[in-house]
């Protein structure tokens, strides 16, 4: 884990122009300040990569080292998805336990896996008053587990439309219940609007896996679960369809409300 965050920290301070030698995140790769293609933008730089086996294919990274530890922590935090996926079907009583374990393991699994860079942020004036390291949103996927080093600014938003800062901790996993893990428990867990606030003093670096399920996946409450005449509170799609309309969107958007019933 260290390893992977020293990586990050070597690659994030290499200069400008290379760094953009590994760009645009478009939707692979480095990007500084622009989030997706919809004009969000915040206190950030990243990469983005593809989680397969040869996570680095897609950008121009060679360096040996960031590539072993990218591979070992990428192994790493899928026997954690799958362990916790377990659990939550545990918990809710759901047959056979990896129901939901699987679509997030299997080999055609749409995982994104994410490296973010935030740098102090100089005070902030006027119209950037509102600016975030990272704006408010819902991760689409089943679940994403996010690490960060020791410093602060991950926030999430309950019901009530306030912000409860989460304290940063190098040694714990953050893991984020995404909007098809909503759908596929009909509601029982929801997925929760996060963001990062800029932070004026120390750099954050964090690192999340979004679990995806396959492309043609479709995405609705598991049978299983369903109480007797209980009925989907959501329209049928498979996550194929749900990604598309993600990445027409903008962060901020509720990307469930056009597929509620
Ligand atoms: C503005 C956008 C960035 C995003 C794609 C989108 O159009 C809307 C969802 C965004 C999000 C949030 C969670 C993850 O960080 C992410 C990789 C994802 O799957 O959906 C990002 C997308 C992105 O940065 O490309
Ligand atoms: O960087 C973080 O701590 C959170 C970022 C995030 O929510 C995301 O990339 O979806
Ligand atoms: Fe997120």
């Amino acid at each position: 884990m260290q390893r992977l965050e020293a990586e990050a920290v070597k690659f994030f301070s290499l200069p400008q122009v290379e760094k953009d030698k590994s760009g645009p995140a478009n939707p692979f790769g480095y990007g500084d300040k622009r989030i997706g293609v919809n004009g969000d933008v915040g206190w950030l730089e990243y990469l983005l990569f593809v989680a397969t086996s040869d996570p680095l294919s897609c950008t121009s990274m060679t360096a040996c080292s960031f590539r072993s530890a990218l591979s070992e922590y990428l192994v790493a935090v899928r026997k954690m998805a799958s362990d916790v996926l377990r659990s939550m079907a545990e918990g809710l009583k759901i047959e056979p336990r990896d129901a939901l374990s699987k679509l997030a393991m299997d080999e055609h699994s749409d995982g994104i896996f994410r490296l973010n860079h935030y740098p102090p942020c100089p005070p902030l004036q006027g119209l950037n008053r509102s600016l975030t390291g990272f704006g408010e949103h819902t991760d689409p996927q089943i679940i994403s587990i996010l690490r960060s080093n020791d410093s602060s600014g991950l926030q999430i938003s309950p019901d009530d439309g306030s912000w409860v800062s989460v304290p940063p901790d190098q040694a714990s996993f953050f893991i984020n219940v995404g909007d098809s893990l909503q759908v596929l428990t009909n509601g029982r867990f929801r997925s929760v609007r996060h963001r990062v606030a800029a932070n004026g003093v120390k750099p954050r670096v964090s690192m999340i896996y979004f679990f995806g399920p396959p492309p043609a996946q479709r995405i609705a409450p598991l049978p299983q679960l369903m109480g007797e005449g209980e009925q989907s509170k959501y329209k049928e799609f498979t996550w194929g369809e749900y990604k598309k309309a993600a990445y027409r969107s903008r962060l901020g958007d509720n990307r469930l409300v056009q597929f509620e019933k």
